[in-house]
């Protein structure tokens, strides 16, 4: 039995790093190497189940977006299969079931006939803890044989799994236990979106998140525009023990002035005309969860005072009532203004900016990012595929240079609806030829403008002397009249609709288009 002897002698190894103190993640990269030594093939994945979904852990010889892929299990029958299966699983060359990797499997073409590939659940006590995939482009590679090696392979696989669990558990401080026991309760309500992203300065802000979401301490968020801090402040309340109450949004740039103190402290029946009833605020109205004010530099200076005096004393008022209110809210606020500047430039109080920043929480802009744009470039061709009925959609290579050299002035929200234009069109070009249903999306689909010339360097390094380059504000700038206008021609000329286009209130899409100085058709008609 030498196979078997080969066997145990890969598996050597990775039972000898169960005593090492490595990142659960190295662990799993591991596994992987020695599963390909055992059963040479070109990928391996590791994947975890988590409620009806498969999440990549680990993976060789696939694409990088494939670690922002979720694989729902009831869309890929093949992963439903493995699942069901008592032991590994080998789906032949001729097996009409679609493949989870269509397409991600670099070198490849968008067609798979010549395919062979196995599949075993790693079993942890009762439960499947997830799937151990093998994939190989030449047909055949795979005997029954291996499928004997893999169920072998597997069951000493889930027991190391289980196992780094459980050194994890017992590394961990009672305080990180205590937040996952949390983080275990908030998995049974609505969870929020992921947060993607592998690079050092994402996790770096996550590891900030995680240390100041169980505190009640005031957070500034702060970045650029799109690159996620509603995201953020949703995973703040979702990590914190207010998660099961409310968390209220206001976005401080979408309030008509004359209402936002309505909107923040509530009113009473005639306290002005028009205001035919009592009407809570937000404030009370998050009452015992969080209180997130988007875009808070936009905030008028007077009621700045107030919010502040709101802040200091706990207690509120609604307008034209003398009774005080207690709120008992944990407050996130966010802007991607430079607010020390903004209170030097006197429009906004130096007070509540020291009151807000207790926590200041910076979120890296995407081009800091390095190779992140591809892990959520794959979390939103997933999304694309899904809605556009694709088997598969595929990231050419040049796409993925492309995606990689851009500057990203929009940051994920550019990313977003870029991809989301880009797999249209491929989809729409992919109906008219082959029947595969598995989709390329290439440079050209991303219709991206040229980079600006000096981009490279990260926004607050000092520019090299002598190169003049567009500074950050006017690429913003110009992204956004770009967007603006485009939605205005779609829509023609309508503010309402193109409003709803960018993800916008209208009433923020009107004062960002003021600023910009991009009158809509049908006005300039007027004028
Ligand atoms: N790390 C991430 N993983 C997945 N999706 C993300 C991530 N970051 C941002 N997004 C998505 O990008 C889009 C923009 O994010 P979000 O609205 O949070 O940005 P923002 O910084 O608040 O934008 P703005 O400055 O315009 O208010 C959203 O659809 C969000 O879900």
């Amino acid at each position: 039995m030498t196979r078997t002897t080969d066997v145990l002698n890969a598996l050597v190894p990775l039972i000898s790093d169960l005593a090492q103190e490595l990142p659960a993640e190295l662990r799993y990269r591991r596994l992987l190497d020695t599963l390909r030594r055992l059963l040479p093939c070109d990928a391996v994945a590791l994947l975890r189940l988590e409620g009806d979904t498969l999440v990549p852990l680990a993976t060789r010889g696939l694409s990088d977006d494939t670690l922002g892929r979720r694989f729902m299990v009831a869309a890929h029958p093949r992963l439903h299969a493995i699942l069901q299966a008592p032991g590994a699983v080998r789906f032949a060359a001729d097996c009409g079931l679609p493949d989870p990797y269509d397409g991600l499997i670099p070198g490849e073409g968008s067609q798979l006939d010549v395919h062979d590939c196995m599949g075993c659940t790693l079993r942890v006590g009762a439960g499947a803890w997830g799937v151990l995939t093998l994939d190989a482009l030449e047909t055949g590679r795979f005997s029954p044989a291996d499928l004997k090696i893999l169920d072998t392979f597997a069951s000493l696989a889930a027991a190391t799994v289980a196992a780094t669990a459980r050194l994890d558990a017992l590394a961990r401080s009672i305080e990180d236990e205590r937040r996952r026991a949390e983080s275990y309760r908030l998995a049974a309500s609505p969870a929020p979106q992921a947060m993607v992203g592998h690079s050092p300065a994402y996790r770096q802000l996550v590891s900030e998140i995680e240390l100041v979401a169980p505190s009640d301490l005031t957070v500034l968020v702060t970045g650029e525009t799109g690159v996620g801090k509603e995201l953020v402040a949703r995973q703040l309340h979702a990590r914190s023990p207010r998660a099961d109450k409310a968390m209220v949004s206001v976005n401080c740039a979408a309030l008509p002035e004359h209402l936002v103190e309505s909107e923040l402290f509530g009113h009473v029946r005639g306290a002005f005309s028009g205001a035919v009833g009592d009407r809570l605020g937000k404030f009370e109205m998050a009452h015992g969860g969080t209180l997130f004010l988007d875009e808070i530099g936009e905030l008028p200076l007077a009621v700045q005072a107030k919010l502040l005096r709101v802040l200091q004393d706990g207690q509120l008022q609604r307008i034209g009532s003398d009774r005080e209110h207690r709120a008992d809210i944990r407050l996130v606020a966010a802007t991607n203004r430079d607010l020390a500047a903004e209170v030097r430039a006197g429009r906004f109080r130096a007070d509540l900016y020291h009151r807000l920043s207790v926590f200041p929480l910076r979120v890296p802009p995407l081009r800091e990012r390095g190779r992140d744009v591809l892990l959520l470039a794959g979390a939103f061709i997933e999304e694309n595929r899904r809605r556009t009925g694709l088997r598969g959609l595929r990231l050419s290579q040049e796409a993925q240079r492309a995606l990689l050299a851009h500057a990203w002035p929009g940051n994920v929200r550019e990313l977003e609806y870029l991809l989301a234009r880009a797999a249209l069109k491929a989809g729409a070009r992919h109906a008219k030829g082959d029947a595969s249903g598995i989709a390329t999306l290439t440079a050209e689909d991303l219709d991206m403008a040229p980079p600006a010339p000096a981009a490279a360097p990260p926004a607050d390094a000092a520019a090299p002397p002598g190169a003049p380059r567009a500074d950050l504000r006017s690429e913003v700038d110009a992204f956004q009249r770009r967007m603006i206008e485009a939605a205005l021609e779609a829509n023609r000329g309508n503010m309402a609709a193109s409003a709803r286009a960018l993800g916008l209130d209208r009433a923020n899409l009107a004062r960002l288009a003021a600023r910009l100085g991009i009158v809509p058709a049908g006005r300039r008609q007027r004028a």
